[in-house]
């Protein structure tokens, strides 16, 4: 089992993930943006918040023609996983490697604090480690969460269960409260709040490890 974190210039969670993959027993190497292949085995690739780029032109658009990116898309229509995490779903969104697009905060200014989150569907590897409907503490930081989707994107998202999380008292304006969504596949994850933020008991919380702790099992049995 093995995760490659990618590293941009802006990512500030990049470490953070990569401790919270390692701790779940998860082999993880550091790949920088500029670099046109992932490690030999990849099973997972994760894609770290931050504000890569600083997040000029719209967060993630600039990251979202790295290099790197290529390969990670490659591994995603090979059916490898990959987890984006705030700034890593704006990424996502950007390389089209998920639907939708991430705006401003309704209220626009940065939000930075725990907020309770709905476990929509427990049908992934991501999530299987809770039950659909469980309620969990896990912070947000981000002044571009707000989630929209064109109608047919939202009622198909809906119908195939691949909403992942929504938030209980949406902070943001998202549409629907979506918090994560999940590619055709289930395979691809992104989601503004930052499970890796809660993954220690010296973080405050530890709702966001459950996700890491079984999902190096979760991939092998997948
Ligand atoms: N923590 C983060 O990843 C920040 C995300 C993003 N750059 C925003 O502020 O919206």
């Amino acid at each position: 089992m093995k995760a490659a974190v990618i590293v941009f210039p802006g990512s500030n969670c990049d470490r953070d993930l990569a401790v919270a993959l390692r701790a779940a027993g998860i082999e993880t190497e550091m790949v920088w943006h500029k670099d046109t292949s992932l490690p030999e085995g990849t099973d997972l690739v994760g894609v770290p918040g931050g504000f890569s780029y600083g997040d000029y032109l719209r967060c993630g658009a600039i990251a979202a023609t790295s290099p790197v990116i290529r390969a990670v898309h490659e591994h995603a229509q090979r059916g490898g996983y990959v987890i984006g995490i705030c700034n890593g779903f704006q990424i996502l969104t950007e390389t089209g490697m998920l639907p939708g697009a991430l705006l401003r905060n309704a209220g626009l200014k940065y939000i930075c604090r725990t907020v309770p989150l709905r476990v929509a569907t427990a049908e992934s590897v991501y999530t299987t480690s809770y039950a659909s409907g469980d309620t969990i503490n896990i912070p947000i930081a981000h002044h571009d969460g707000n989630y929209i989707a064109d109608p047919d994107t939202l009622s198909r998202l809906a119908d195939e269960d691949r909403i992942a999380f929504t938030y209980a008292d949406n902070p943001n304006g998202s549409v629907h409260d979506i918090a994560g969504v999940l590619s055709e596949n289930r395979r691809v994850l992104g989601m503004m709040p930052h499970p890796e933020r809660a993954a220690d008991a010296a973080h405050g919380g530890t709702d966001g490890r459950r996700l890491f702790a079984h999902l190096a099992d979760a991939l092998e049995s997948a």
